[in-house]
């Protein structure tokens, strides 16, 4: 562009819609990727901006050297903002993104009050603009493409990885995310330090093209809306989203201003932003990828599962021998403000078995299975599995030493597919780094709970039934050696238990240990070779279930609830 020799104009209109692609895609590697809607991007990319200038205009640092500086410090940053933040569950949503908006205010007004700023705002008049285009303004632009180019690459790189797979998991659901083997912490103060580190780049080469910065306009809430629009615009799920929202909203924003219309092409913008977000509430890109997709002889890019792969699942690694303790419990307490949902729970799973776990409804079952898959931490007790200790484990790292779970009601990730579902299983607990492998890997175990006709599709299109086989599948493919089963057989119909309970022996038999918690006794009696019975928060009784179901204590604990199974 710069050879042409267009007027200057060109090349300001194109540096800032390379601007705001890099703004716009840096902001959705946190927030469109993990959902972490974000407010406070003006605080990092503001941070880029009085680095620079600050650096160029005190200590005469050369341009181009404050650029990487001006990344750390709003890297830095954003770390030390998430690593507080991050750590409060329920800082989501709209809690967050005023916590975010705030910050940027925070920030502003101690720019404002320190010699960073000093109320006058920083002159970078006499700062020479580096010689890379021919021009200063074709120069910016050289350095805006090229910022751009490498904020697209990385925005696409971590959308195909497993870090991407991780943040899209995060996106529709933390805690399953989490109990599958995502380390959600870790993963989220990732992608906020590279987005901070691209929005403060952004501010270091803006910082020079603005030539004086004042805080009043640059800790505003215009950065964040605006990125948020452009964002939204395009389309949060995918990596090339907020660039066509960016390319659009400046377009169409300086193409008026050209012609002096701004007023008008605010307004038309305004309508245009109305009417994407009624009939687009995904964006530009998801509208055309779905039209795209309904193309006839347009594929999903998975090639199908090898046919020697599809006659039997991958075996289940298998660490201890048969018989011996797979997974022991001594003393395990958890109370819920006042409430004792488990009280002193002694409870062995030998390798290899299927064990029953009874009770009355609010005897404590699920609270066992989440305490034990890290989904709440022990009052407490000890639990140890293959003979480590699983205490004070995050449940990522549960899942990752062999125990995955299944929950009562079916949590799938929303936005993913059924095969995408069970693909991110394969990746975290399953270790398999390459997507497209976990994906064929994925189809493997949709083959073995009859899904893969589904593989398509998404969990909302799943009947109960499905969505519970979905469950499963998911739970299998981190092959795990343990697996928590949280009353799968409930609302299914008397022909899909029969189903589930083929498929339960089937996952057995390939290697798994099971501890399966039940109100269906057709299916307990079927399945288990031992069942333990809760009552109240305690254990009431141990042993094979037909001897168990007959004591009195357990009679008098079910009173009028074996009778309708
Ligand atoms: N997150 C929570 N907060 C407060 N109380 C809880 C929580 N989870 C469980 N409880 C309480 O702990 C007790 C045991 O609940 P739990 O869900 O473990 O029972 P359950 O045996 O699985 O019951 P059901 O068969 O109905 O699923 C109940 O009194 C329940 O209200």
């Amino acid at each position: 562009m710069p050879q042409l020799g267009l007027p200057a104009f060109y090349d300001s209109l194109l540096y800032l819609m390379l601007h705001w692609v890099v703004l716009a895609t840096s902001w959705n590697i946190l927030s469109g990727y993990s959902g972490y809607f974000s407010f406070g991007h003006g605080a990092f990319f503001g941070a880029g901006i009085y680095t620079s200038a600050n650096l160029m205009s005190r200590y005469d640092w050369p341009f181009l050297w404050t650029l990487p500086a001006a990344a750390l410090v709003a890297m830095v940053l954003g770390v030390a903002l998430g690593a507080i933040v991050f750590r409060v569950k329920g800082v989501r949503g709209e809690l967050f993104a005023l916590l975010t908006l705030a910050i940027t205010f925070v920030i502003g007004t101690i720019v404002v009050n320190t010699p960073l700023d000093g109320g006058n705002g920083v002159s970078l008049a006499a700062v020479a603009v580096p010689k890379i285009g021919p021009t200063a303004s074709s120069t910016f632009y050289l350095l805006a493409l090229a910022a751009a180019v490498a904020t697209l690459l990385i925005a696409w790189g971590i959308q195909v990885s497993k870090f991407g797979a991780g943040l899209f998991a995060i996106h529709d659901d933390e805690e399953a995310a989490e109990v599958l083997g995502v380390p959600t912490y870790r993963y989220k103060l990732m992608a906020l330090a590279v987005s901070c580190g691209l929005a403060g780049v952004a501010g270091g080469i803006h910082a020079l093209f603005l030539s004086y910065v004042t805080a009043g306009e640059v800790f505003t809430i215009t950065v964040p809306l605006t990125v948020v629009l452009m964002s939204v615009l395009g389309g949060t799920r995918h990596w090339a989203g907020p660039a066509i929202g960016a390319v659009a909203i400046t377009g169409l924003l300086y193409s008026f201003t050209a012609a002096d219309h701004a007023v008008a092409g605010k307004a038309l913008i305004g309508a245009i932003l109305i009417a994407a977000i009624l009939f687009m509430p995904d964006g530009i890109l998801e509208r055309v990828r779905r039209l795209w997709r309904r193309a006839p002889g347009a594929g999903t890019g998975v090639a199908p599962a090898p046919a020697a792969a599809v006659l039997a699942p991958p075996a289940v690694a298998s660490a201890a021998p048969q018989g011996e303790v797979l997974l022991r419990v001594k003393g395990l307490s958890k109370s819920f403000k006042g409430v004792l949902a488990l009280s002193g729970v002694d409870v062995e799973v030998r390798r290899g078995e299927i064990l029953g776990l009874l009770g009355p409804n609010g005897s404590g079952k699920s609270t066992f299975i989440n305490v034990v898959s890290g989904h709440y931490t022990p009052t407490s007790g000890h639990i140890e599995f293959e003979g480590r200790s699983l205490n004070g484990l995050p449940a990522h790292r549960i899942a990752g030493s062999g125990i995955a779970r299944t929950y009562q009601i079916p949590r799938p990730f929303a936005h993913l597919s059924v095969l995408q579902n069970v693909a991110i299983a394969t990746m975290f607990g399953g270790a398999v780094r390459d997507p497209l492998d976990a994906q064929r890997q994925a189809m493997r175990w949709l083959e073995f709970t009859g899904l893969e006709a589904k593989r398509d599709a998404r969990p909302e299109d799943l009947n109960l039934h499905q969505r519970k086989f979905l469950e499963l599948a998911r739970a299998l493919a981190s092959r795990p050696r343990l697996v928590l089963l949280d009353e799968v057989l409930c609302g299914l119909t008397p022909g899909e238990i029969d189903d589930a309970v083929a498929l339960i022996r089937r996952i057995r038999e390939q290697g798994s240990t099971i501890v399966f918690v039940e109100h269906v006794m057709r299916a307990v009696m079927a399945l288990t070779d031992r069942i333990v019975v809760f009552n109240h928060g305690e254990l009431l009784a141990e042993g094979a279930a037909r001897d168990v179901m007959q004591r009195p204590e357990v009679m008098s604990a079910y009173l009028g609830k074996v009778a309708h199974a």
